[in-house]
């Protein structure tokens, strides 16, 4: 069994737990009293690189990286650092994440939120809404066509953004068909675990105008977003690096700047 499917084996079973305890009208009730969902899009689309930072505990590849006692003030020094938006891994057994972080995060910070997590059921697309996100990640590896199709849709009626993560081209594919306007191309093969950085500059030209991308994982520091940058990204993503540096808030503001103007950058 690869990384991926051994992944999605201990988030279904997470998931009928959480749906024995809490019915779909206690979330519909919950999805009522939060804020509207921010427009992430919108944020995205600006003319920078964006940065996406990540409040991330531990890996199935590299094991244990943070404690994060403090998700919520995590969160706030990636905004004060100028981050576009906050991603928070949800999934329990392998990442040490929980809806109560993204609780925290959401109450935390004013910019867009992005639930990490494997979603496979429209339950978790609610449950995302319920508590305060504003984007969901959808794994185009881990669902077939009809249900990515469906929970996209899902996503949108909800009034949030779907971030739609593809590996290689056949993906890439299913992604654009099922009308992903947000795609991320996820450096780390989830079924290897191994990180290949040039996937992104493989994947992008594949991508119309007006559908933005994200480049995901092995950002170590500027150099890496200005790599990206050359390639078309409209954001990176950043988890390892940003909280296991020792000072994430300086580590978001540098890329943050290299994304500012990261075509007078490249050609230094
Ligand atoms: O820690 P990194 O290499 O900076 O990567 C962040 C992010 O891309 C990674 O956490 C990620 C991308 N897609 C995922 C899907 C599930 C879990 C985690 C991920």
């Amino acid at each position: 069994m690869n990384a991926l499917e051994e992944i999605l084996d201990g988030v279904r079973a997470d998931l009928a737990v959480r749906e024995r305890e809490t019915s779909l009208a206690a979330l519909k009730q919950r999805v009522e009293r939060v804020p509207d969902p921010r427009d992430a899009l919108a944020v995205l689309r600006a003319p920078r690189v964006s940065v996406i930072a990540e409040i991330k505990r531990r890996s199935p590849s590299r094991g244990a990286l943070a404690t994060i006692a403090d998700p919520a003030a995590l969160a706030s020094l990636y905004e004060q650092a100028g981050a576009a938006a906050v991603s928070v891994l949800t999934e329990q057994r392998r990442f040490g994440g929980s809806l109560a972080d993204l609780d925290a995060v959401r109450v935390a910070v004013d910019i867009p939120v992005l639930r990490k997590d494997f979603v496979i059921s429209p339950y978790q697309v609610l449950e995302a809404r319920a508590h305060g996100a504003d984007m969901v990640l959808l794994i185009v590896a881990a669902l077939d066509q009809p249900r990515l199709i469906g929970l996209l849709e899902r996503v949108e009626s909800l009034g949030m953004t779907a971030l739609v993560e593809v590996h290689d081209e056949t993906e890439m594919l299913r992604a654009l068909d099922a009308g992903a306007r947000l795609v991320g191309v996820n450096a780390r093969n989830l079924r290897t675990l191994e990180v290949d950085r040039e996937t992104f500059a493989r994947l992008a030209p594949m991508v119309p105008q007006g559908v933005l991308k994200v480049a995901e994982s092995g950002v170590r520091g500027p150099r890496d977003l200005l790599q990206y940058a050359g390639a078309g990204a409209d954001a990176v993503l950043v988890g390892e690096a940003a909280v296991t540096g020792g000072d994430p808030r300086q580590f978001v503001a540098d890329l943050v700047t290299a994304g500012t103007h990261p075509a007078t950058r490249i050609a230094h």
